[in-house]
C-alpha cells in the first residue's frame, strides 16, 4: 500500500482488521522452533544462554547480525520494488454495490486501477494486511482467531526469559514493534520522484485529469483551488480612499458584525415584538434626562436596532414618541422613499405606528449600518485630551496650569480630500431625491452618517414627510430650494467644526477660518449654496464641483478592484470545510458498511484513525477533549500535506502507526478520487468500476 511505502515509519504492527476474509490466508504451519533464531542474537547481538540449553538457532559469528526480516515487500534496493507499480502498492480493491453487479473493467483498461484482489494471491503482496501477514506467516505468528497474532511461545514467556537480562538499555523493547517498524522501512521507497510519480497532480486534480473525457462540473469543480490573482495584476492592494488596508477592513467587518449581535444586557422595558420586529437594542443612550434629549424638530426621538422577523436581518427603527397620525396617506411618501435605492441614502424600509412603548409613538424603519457615527460625532464633537500618563501629570503639574488637563474643545479639521468627498456623495444624494420629485428635508451633521471609511449616507430620509403631512407647507421648488441651503450650512459646519457656522453672526468668521484651511473651490461652493438670493438647482452645483465627481468616480473604481481582491483572497476560506465534506464523503459510508475492504483497510483506515485522532481525542481520565485550535492545527497541517509524522492509534489500543500528514493527505486523495472516479462513470453511463 502506498501509504507505508512512502512513511519513514516506526510504525508498531498493525492489528489484523476483525472482519478480515481469514479464509483467504491460510497461516504457515508454525516452523520448529530449534530451526528459529534466537531473539536474544536478533536483540543483542548474543544469547548468554546459546551453550546453556537455549533450544533457538544460533547462527555462526558472522551471520548473527540481526537479519532483515523476511519482508513481504523487498527494500529499496533491491531490483523487486523497483518494479513494483503504484497500483501494486494502492488499497485494496473495491467495487461499489451499484457498479458491481454489471460491470467488470478489466484491470489493464482502466491504467490507474490497481489489480483486484483475487489477483494477487501470488506472492507480491499489495495491501498492508497481505504485507502484513505474510510477513508475520514467515516469521511463525499465527492468528488466534481474534485479531493478535502471536508466537507459538507466548511473548510474555520469552520475554520473561529475556528478562533475567540486565539491559536497561532495552527495557521495554518490543520484538514485534522493532520488526514491524523494520517491516515499514524495508518497504520505504526513497525515489525523490516517486510521490510525483504517483500523484502527478494535486488530489483532486489527479481525479480531474484521469477521468474518461467527461466534463462534469459537479462536484469536482467546487473542490478546486482558485489561484491569487499576482499582486503585480492588483493596482493598489494598500489601503484606498474608500476602502482601508486589509487588516483594518477585517478589523472594521469584525467589530461591525460583532455590534449587530449585541443584546441588552439589562431589561430596557422595550417591547418583545413590534410589529414584526423584535430584539429591540438601543442604538443610542437611553434613560437619558429630559433637560438633556435633542429634539426632532418637535418631537423626542430614539434610534433602535432590531430583527425583522420576515427575514431574520437586523433594521434600525426610529421611534418618535407621541405622534398621532391623522391620516393613512401620511405614509405615501414613505412608499416612494423606500424604492429609493442610492449609496448615499439610507435606505427606508417601512413605518408604522404602535402603541407598544405605552404612547403613540410613529416608527420608521431604515437599513442598519452597525458601528456608524454622525458626522457631527465623527468630525465635529469635541474630543476629550487623552488622560495623561503619572509622567505627564507631574510635568505638567510642575510647569502648567492645572487648567491644562481639563477637556478643551478640540478643533478638528477635516482633510479637503474627505471634505470634498462628502460634498459629492451628498450632493449625488440630493439629485437623486429631487429627481425622484420629492426633497431631502434634513441635511444636518447630526443625520448624516459616517458608515464607513470616507462614506456618508443621509439617515432619517422620509419621516418628515409623515410627521408634518396635512400641516401648511411649502411647494415642492422651495423645498429643494431649502435642501441646497442646509448643505452649504453644512459645509461650513464641517470647516468650522460649528453646527452654527453660517448663521449671520458667524458667516463671516467662518468664511475667514475657511480661508485658511481650504481651497478657493470650497469657499465658492458654501458661498454658492448659502446665497439666498439665487434660485439654484443641483445641476448647477453637480457643474461646480464635476472635476471633484471625476476624482470620487475614479477612487470608487479602485475601491472596486481592491475590494475584488480581498474577495479573492477570502474564496480559499472554505478549504477546511472540503477537508472535512471529504472526510464525510469518505468516512463510515453506510453502503460499505459491511465491505471491510472499504472502511477497515488501506487509505480508509488511515484516514478513520486520523479522524479518530483529530475529533476523538481524550484526556486521562476519558473525557472528551473537545479543542478547537488542536482539530484547525492538524486540519491545515492534512492540508498542507507537511512531513511532520503524527501517531495514530486503533480503537482498541492494540496497534499503532506513525505517518506524516502528507501520507494522510495522499489517503485522503485516493479515497476521494476513488469516489470521484465511481461518481463520474456512474453519470456518464461509463463501467462505473472503482480501484
Ligand atoms: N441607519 C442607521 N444604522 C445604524 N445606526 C444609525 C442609523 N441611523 C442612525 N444611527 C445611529 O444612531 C445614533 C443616533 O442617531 P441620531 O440621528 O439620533 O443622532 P444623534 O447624534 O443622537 O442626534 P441628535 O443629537 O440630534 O439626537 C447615532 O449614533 C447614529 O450613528
Amino acid at each position: 500500500m502506498s501509504f507505508f511505502s512512502r512513511a519513514q515509519s516506526t510504525a508498531v504492527r498493525i492489528a489484523k482488521p476483525a472482519d478480515e476474509e481469514d479464509a483467504v490466508k491460510q497461516p504457515t504451519p508454525r516452523k520448529d522452533s530449534v530451526q528459529r533464531q534466537c531473539r536474544n542474537i536478533v536483540i543483542y547481538g548474543h544469547c548468554r544462554y546459546q551453550d546453556k540449553g537455549c533450544v533457538y538457532y544460533h547462527p555462526p559469528a558472522e551471520d548473527s547480525l540481526p537479519p532483515q526480516p523476511s519482508s513481504p515487500s523487498p527494500r529499496v534496493d533491491s531490483p523487486a520494488i523497483a518494479t513494483i507499480t503504484t497500483q501494486a502498492l494502492n488499497a485494496p480493491v473495491f467495487v461499489p454495490k451499484f457498479a458491481a453487479a454489471n460491470t467488470t473493467t478489466p484491470a489493464e483498461s482502466n491504467p490507474t486501477s490497481p489489480v483486484p484482489q483475487s489477483q494477487n494471491s501470488g506472492s507480491q503482496p499489495t495491501t498492508v494486511e497481505e504485507m502484513q501477514y505474510q510477513y508475520e506467516t514467515q516469521n511463525g505468528y499465527q492468528d488466534q482467531g481474534d485479531g493478535e497474532y502471536v508466537e507459538g511461545q507466548s511473548y510474555e514467556q520469552e520475554h520473561q526469559e529475556y528478562g533475567q537480562h540486565d539491559y536497561p538499555g532495552y527495557q521495554g523493547y518490543d520484538y514485534q514493534v522493532d520488526q514491524a517498524g523494520n517491516v515499514l522501512q524495508g518497504m520505504e521507497l526513497t525515489d525523490p520522484n516517486y510521490y510525483e510519480e504517483y500523484h502527478p497532480h494535486d488530489m483532486m486534480d489527479a481525479s480531474y485529469y484521469n477521468a474518461a473525457p467527461v466534463f462534469l462540473r459537479q462536484p469536482l469543480n467546487y473542490l478546486l483551488y482558485t489561484p491569487f490573482t499576482p499582486a503585480e495584476q492588483v493596482r493598489n492592494p494598500q489601503a484606498t480612499h474608500f476602502v482601508p488596508s486589509s487588516t483594518d477592513l477585517r478589523q472594521a467587518l469584525q467589530e461591525r458584525s460583532e455590534t449587530a449581535r449585541t443584546v441588552n444586557l439589562v431589561d430596557l422595558g422595550l417591547p418583545e415584538e413590534l410589529q414584526g420586529y423584535h430584539t429591540l437594542v438601543p442604538i443610542e443612550p437611553v434613560n437619558v434626562a429630559a433637560a438633556d434629549r435633542k429634539k426632532f424638530g418637535n418631537w423626542y426621538s430614539t434610534v433602535y436596532r432590531a430583527v425583522r422577523t420576515s427575514d431574520g436581518g437586523a433594521h434600525c427603527l426610529r421611534k418618535v414618541e407621541n405622534f398621532r397620525l391623522s391620516h393613512q396617506a401620511a405614509f405615501a411618501p414613505i412608499e416612494t422613499w423606500s424604492q429609493i435605492h442610492h449609496p448615499s441614502i439610507v435606505w427606508v424600509r417601512e413605518a408604522f405606528t404602535t402603541r407598544s412603548f405605552n404612547d403613540n409613538s410613529l416608527v420608521v424603519s431604515y437599513a442598519y449600518h452597525p458601528n456608524s457615527k454622525t458626522l457631527y460625532d465623527a468630525h465635529m464633537k469635541p474630543k476629550p485630551l487623552p488622560i495623561p500618563t503619572y509622567q505627564q501629570s507631574v510635568y505638567y503639574g510642575r510647569h502648567q496650569p492645572r487648567n491644562h488637563l481639563s477637556n478643551q474643545p478640540q478643533q478638528q479639521w477635516i482633510e479637503e480630500r474627505t471634505l470634498w468627498s462628502y460634498i459629492v456623495q451628498i450632493a449625488s444624494a440630493i439629485k437623486a431625491v429631487h429627481e425622484r420629485g420629492l426633497a431631502v428635508r434634513i441635511i444636518d451633521a447630526t443625520k448624516i452618517i459616517v458608515t464607513g471609511k470616507n462614506r456618508v449616507r443621509i439617515s432619517s430620509c422620509g419621516i418628515f414627510d409623515v410627521l408634518l403631512f396635512g400641516t401648511p407647507q411649502p411647494d415642492l421648488a422651495t423645498l429643494q430650494q431649502e435642501d441646497l441651503l442646509k448643505f452649504g450650512r453644512l459645509i461650513f459646519a464641517l470647516c468650522s467644526g460649528n453646527l452654527n457656522a453660517a448663521t449671520p453672526a458667524n458667516l463671516q468668521k467662518s468664511v475667514e477660518a475657511m480661508k485658511k484651511v481650504y481651497g478657493v473651490e470650497v469657499q465658492a461652493l458654501a458661498l454658492f449654496l448659502c446665497s439666498s438670493k439665487i434660485k439654484k438647482s443641483i445641476d448647477e452645483v453637480l457643474d461646480m464641483i464635476r472635476p471633484k465627481i471625476l476624482q470620487e468616480q475614479d477612487e470608487a473604481l479602485m475601491a472596486t478592484d481592491r475590494l475584488e481582491n480581498e474577495l479573492m483572497g477570502e474564496l480559499e476560506n472554505a478549504r477546511l470545510f472540503r477537508l472535512m465534506c471529504k472526510f464525510g464523503f469518505i468516512n463510515e459510508r453506510p453502503e460499505f458498511a459491511r465491505d471491510a475492504r472499504w472502511s477497515e483497510t488501506g487509505d480508509r483506515y488511515i484516514i478513520k484513525l486520523f479522524r479518530d485522532y483529530v475529533f476523538h481525542q481524550v484526556d486521562e481520565h476519558g473525557n472528551p477533549v473537545l479543542d478547537l485550535s488542536h482539530v484547525l492545527t492538524c486540519l491545515n497541517k492534512l492540508d498542507a500535506g507537511t512531513d511532520e509524522k503524527l501517531m495514530l492509534v486503533a480503537r482498541d489500543e492494540q496497534s499503532c502507526l506513525v505517518v506524516s500528514y502528507k501520507d494522510i493527505k495522499s489517503c485522503v486523495s485516493n479515497a476521494f478520487d476513488d469516489l470521484v472516479r465511481a461518481t463520474t462513470a456512474m453519470q456518464s453511463g461509463k463501467d462505473a468500476r472503482v480501484i
